[in-house]
């Protein structure tokens, strides 16, 4: 999916009114159905609800809720600014429309800062919209800010208001918390970023019926079922185990040999064909006793002191490594030997950032998945999350490598400057383990000749729904990594079926 800017979503709105026979009263419409159809699917019929409406067509969208709500049997009550009204058309047009409906009680917006919130009351937030700009003032402010101290169910209408659709908001302004978001048609780059996204609540995409043969150029992308659906290849019934590759996995040291059976394990269950654990002698046993499937290629006593060359083999480095200068020697040697594309985590970053003159040495097409400190150690600190971003898009140009980083919304850079944002996972993979699982995940997916950008995206994805579905299984407290690796199976069933 492809995520739009405001001014996108702009020309959205109007292709569909020019393309699609469709006006855009009509599209406001088919937007306030759709958050209807779905505040009743989820709380029932019969509920009282109070609306905020603002002056634009976010406020219009909330009017025709009012409206249909009302007709419902809902108990509902607009508050909206009476001195200025609405600006638009569309939004007047229903300002008339709700006129017309009896018992809708219309409240002065000035008035709501005195209202003691009624506790079967739902709120919805229609103040603003994509057309938000800047921070929110005057009697809007102190509406969300006295909307948040209710404890009650809130709703923001597309986008929680005082949130811009695209970037970070104005350090110590106001915006609405809510319980869910009912966004329309695509999600939002703000709804993706941590500082911005902690606003949103639960996100629901709604269909209000966008063309869909809109297409303009975007450089942000969300990682849904449909994209993993178009880059996932099946297997074919006449292969046999040399046409899935080679998978290295350099990893552990004495006392660190978990993430080392953590990613050999994750890299057999993601279909490798032949998995080689190239590993301290210390490791032998709990490797061969772990993980039968795997071969053992001993590469020092403790630590590591050299690394196979792993020709036609996907590499993947980093595991419980450990920083041992020998250890970290024998990377540098081996990266300046290596022509092929790896795949680095962990203490193999930690090495790169102590020697980042190294950086340069990795393979060009490689793949780096740094979590927050690490890519701090690497690159330095960022002010946010979207300077961040910013800088990892440079960095992957100069550098000419992928990375994947591992955060909420974990995000895939390609060397082009597209970020992918992943939509899977959860909380509960916030734990030791679950980066060495992504490790073996994405360096099967090389193994098996997906190239470095179709790893990186269907990996992340994968880890994702795993993840999910273990902690459905077991609670994201409980959730171990190897539950986690237990699930990769059901989610290929059903990436398989195609669901
Ligand atoms: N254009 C369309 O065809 C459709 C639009 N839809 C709705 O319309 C919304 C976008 O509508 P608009 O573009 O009218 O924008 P909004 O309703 O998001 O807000 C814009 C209005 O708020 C004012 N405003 C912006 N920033 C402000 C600030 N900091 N303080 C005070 N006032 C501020 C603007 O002057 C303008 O009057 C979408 O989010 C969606 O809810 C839906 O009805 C679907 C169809
Ligand atoms: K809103």
């Amino acid at each position: 999916m492809k995520i739009y800017s405001a001014g996108q979503i702009r020309n959205w709105d109007s292709f569909t009114v020019q393309n699609e026979g469709i006006t855009s009263l009509q599209l406001m419409e088919s937007a306030a159905q759709a958050c209807t159809s779905w505040l009743e699917s989820r709380f029932g019929i019969h509920k009282k609800y109070c609306i905020l409406c603002g002056p634009g067509n976010n406020g219009g969208d909330g009017l025709a809720i009012a409206r249909l709500l009302r007709f419902r049997g809902a108990e509902v009550t607009v508050c909206a600014e009476m001195r200025t009204l609405f600006k638009t058309p569309d939004a007047l047009t229903n300002w008339k429309e709700i006129q017309q409906v009896p018992s809708i009680d219309c409240i002065d917006l000035k008035e709501f800062s005195e209202i003691v919130p009624a506790g079967d009351v739902i709120y919805i937030d229609a103040l603003f919209g994509s057309g938000f700009k800047d921070q929110i003032s005057g009697v809007y402010k102190e509406a969300v800010l006295h909307l948040n101290t209710f404890d009650n169910i809130k709703v923001s209408i597309d986008i929680p208001s005082g949130l811009s659709a695209d970037s970070l908001a104005v350090e110590g302004s106001a915006i609405l918390r809510a319980d869910h978001t009912l966004t329309f048609q695509s999600l939002k780059k703000s709804f993706l970023h941590p500082e911005t996204g902690i606003f949103c609540g639960k996100i629901h995409i709604l269909d209000i019926g966008l063309s869909m043969a809109f297409d303009e150029p975007a450089n942000d992308f969300a990682i849904d079922k449909t994209f993993i659906g178009q880059r996932y290849n099946k297997r074919n019934d006449f292969s046999h185990k040399g046409s899935f590759g080679k998978s290295l996995i350099v990893a552990g040291s004495y006392g660190k040999m978990g993430a080392a059976v953590l990613a050999v394990r994750a890299a057999l269950k993601t279909g490798s064909g032949i998995t080689v654990a190239a590993s301290p002698t210390s490791g032998y046993n709990i490797m061969q006793t772990s993980c039968p499937e795997a071969m053992f290629e001993s590469a020092g006593e403790n630590h590591l002191t050299s690394i196979p060359g792993g020709e036609e083999m996907a590499v993947g480095i980093g595991p419980g490594l450990g920083t041992h200068s020998e250890t970290a020697a024998a990377l540098a040697n081996f990266l300046q030997n290596r022509r092929e594309a790896i795949v680095l985590d962990a203490d193999a970053l930690n090495i790169l950032a102590a020697s980042p003159e190294l950086l340069r040495a990795v393979p060009p097409g490689s793949i780096i998945t740094p979590h927050p400190k690490e890519f701090e150690r690497l690159f330095g600190k960022s002010a946010d999350s979207f300077a961040k971003l910013k800088l990892a898009r440079q960095q992957a140009s100069d550098l000419n490598i992928y990375f994947v980083l591992k955060d909420h919304n974990t995000q895939v850079v390609t060397p082009e400057g597209n970020v992918y944002y992943n939509t899977t996972g959860n909380a509960g993979m916030a734990k030791g383990g679950s980066g060495d699982v992504l490790l073996g995940i994405i360096t099967a997916l090389v193994a098996q000749k997906y190239g470095p950008e179709d790893a990186a995206l269907l990996g992340v994805w994968l880890h994702g729904r795993a993840g999910d579905l273990a902690a459905k299984k077991h609670s994201q407290e409980a959730m171990l990594a190897t539950d986690l690796i237990d699930e990769i199976g059901t989610v290929f069933l059903s990436l398989a079926e195609g669901v």
